[in-house]
């Protein structure tokens, strides 16, 4: 008999999801994850320490305030690396704590170290000061996330030339920062160092960022940081990156020379499977380190599944913890069903992006027929009381059979009141029943119905005047 009838390979969101799913359909789980690092990438250096980070910099900037109490509003007026650290390391110490009592209620072993395959069903354990163990499994779960990617032509430092991962461990907050790579990562940190006052320059090889996004709200988004200082510097890619006593040189290849206290890469990730031997199993990853999966995230070896960062797209935490359920779940022989058709995007810039479903721009490539509705948080009372006057929300909606198509939140709230949207068309729901919603007042959710009707009276318009002779 196996050691367990489920190992998994990784604590991140993906691993817990799949080690819980297993455990409570009686199995006997354990998880192999490193010393210091429960939780994943996602707790420790990516999801959770970011979105602290930037409660840290709305709450002690008093960005948020300024429209109400002035240009010159501030909690504090000299923001120490101290002062945004304490609040991360908190939720990041309370969170680890949370998952490993979940894992601990669940009986779910922890096993300390670096896991690797010896063959299709044994994996040898190692840590800093431990022989190899060796642990066997009927089934395996790979979830061990990926890791920036640096290229080799750039001499990393961790203080002046850095990835996402050291951004937070700096011990100052630099005067100038170049950010290499306007993917989310590197937009979300551009806009939370230029919140804080820095001078930022974004440097992207394609011609726009975000390009999944609504282009009216990046356009929205790009405007709001150009106001907080960001310089964008769109098609245009970096030749070398110099390291120098007091900064570096970040030299374009068209001829720019952009000066700068520090210059953080975040262009793109790498899957970490390089120390999984995976060969030994019978399995291999791309040249991104990703492993490919079927729609149950089985790998080519069937009783070994794949979830999270390390398959790639749509890699959000949220979408790896579903992947790990489903796939444990599977493993275990529990119908599994599908993964939710509507994943909803959560871009936590500031002020942050959120949306669901389709985009003005899919919906025209594919010659779908949609109206726009529209409402603004300035016209809202909400918006009033909390400050926000560039907030707002559009709702897609078909011209054919008035269905919701997509649902697109820019400003305060955005990732949480997108999932009305959500909701509504999850459930097939047209543009009426948000006309006749009574929401409650004064919200943000309000929102909501300001923008059916608003489309709701464009559509009446084209019907009046189609029906005119
Ligand atoms: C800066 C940043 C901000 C982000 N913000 C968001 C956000 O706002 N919303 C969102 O949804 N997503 C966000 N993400 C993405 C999110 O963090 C990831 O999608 C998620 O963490 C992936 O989960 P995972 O289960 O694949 O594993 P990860 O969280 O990547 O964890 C994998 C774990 O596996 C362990 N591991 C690796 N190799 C081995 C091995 N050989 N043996 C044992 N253990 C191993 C690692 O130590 C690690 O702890 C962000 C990512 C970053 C970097
Ligand atoms: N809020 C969220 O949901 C959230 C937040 C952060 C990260 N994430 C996840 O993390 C993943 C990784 O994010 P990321 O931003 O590192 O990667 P990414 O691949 O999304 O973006 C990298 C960007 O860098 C650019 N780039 C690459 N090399 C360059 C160069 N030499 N010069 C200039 N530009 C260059 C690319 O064109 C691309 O736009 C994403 O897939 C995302 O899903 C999600």
């Amino acid at each position: 008999m196996a050691d367990f009838d489920v190992v998994v390979l990784g604590s991140g969101p993906g691993g817990q999801k799949a080690a819980i799913a297993a455990a409570k359909l009686g199995k006997r789980v354990a998880v192999i994850e490193k010393r210091n690092m429960i939780g994943g990438v996602c707790i420790n250096t990516g999801t959770i320490p970011s979105k602290t980070l930037r409660e840290a910099v709305l709450y002690l900037t008093g960005l948020n305030q300024r429209e109400l109490y002035g240009a010159s509003y501030r909690v504090k007026d000299e923001i120490t690396v101290t002062d945004l650290g304490m609040r991360t390391q908190h939720v990041i110490g309370r969170e680890i704590q949370v998952i490993r009592a979940q894992l601990a209620r669940n009986h779910v072993t922890v096993l300390q170290g670096t896991g690797r395959f010896l063959d299709p069903y044994t994996i040898g354990i190692s840590g800093e000061d431990q022989d190899e163990k060796k642990v066997t499994a009927d089934k395996i779960v790979i979830a061990t996330g990926t890791s920036p990617a640096r290229p080799a032509s750039v001499e990393f430092d961790d203080k002046t030339v850095i990835d996402s991962d050291a951004i937070l461990r700096l011990d100052r907050v630099p005067e100038t920062l170049v950010v290499v790579g306007a993917g989310v990562i590197g937009i979300e940190y551009a806009s939370m160092f230029a919140a804080l006052g820095t001078k930022v320059t974004v440097i992207e090889r394609r011609e726009r960022m975000l390009e999944f996004c609504d282009l009216e709200i990046v356009e929205a988004l790009k405007y709001h940081l150009r106001d907080l200082a960001v310089t964008f510097r769109f098609g245009e890619n970096v030749a070398a990156v110099e390291r120098r006593p007091r900064g570096a040189l970040t030299l374009l290849e068209s001829g720019k020379i952009i000066p700068a206290d520090c210059v953080m890469y975040s262009a793109g990730r790498q899957g970490k499977t390089a120390e999984l031997c995976l060969e030994a199993a019978g399995l291999s990853a791309d040249d991104r380190g990703r492993i490919k999966v079927d729609e149950n995230f089985a790998t080519e070896v069937p009783h070994i599944y794949a979830v999270g960062d390390v398959i790639g797209f749509p890699a959000l935490a949220a979408t790896s913890m579903e992947q790990g359920r489903l796939a444990a779940q599977h493993a275990c022989g529990e119908p599994s069903g599908d993964l939710a058709e509507l994943p909803p995007i959560g871009i936590y810039t500031i002020p942050e992006i959120s949306f669901v479903g389709r985009s003005e721009d899919e919906l025209t490539r594919d010659k779908v027929p949609f109206e726009v509705g529209i409402s603004r948080y300035r016209e809202l009372a909400r918006g009033q009381i909390i400050g926000d006057s560039y907030g707002m929300l559009k709702l897609l909606v078909s011209s054919e059979d008035r269905r919701l198509l997509g649902v697109h939140v820019f400003g305060t709230g955005a990732t949480e009141l997108v999932h009305i949207g959500q909701t509504v068309m999850g459930c097939g729901g047209t543009v009426d029943y948000l006309v006749n919603a009574v929401f409650n007042y004064p919200t943000l959710a309000e929102s909501y119905k300001v923008a059916a009707l608003d489309a709701m009276n464009k559509m009446r318009t084209v019907a009046r005047l189609t029906a005119d002779l």
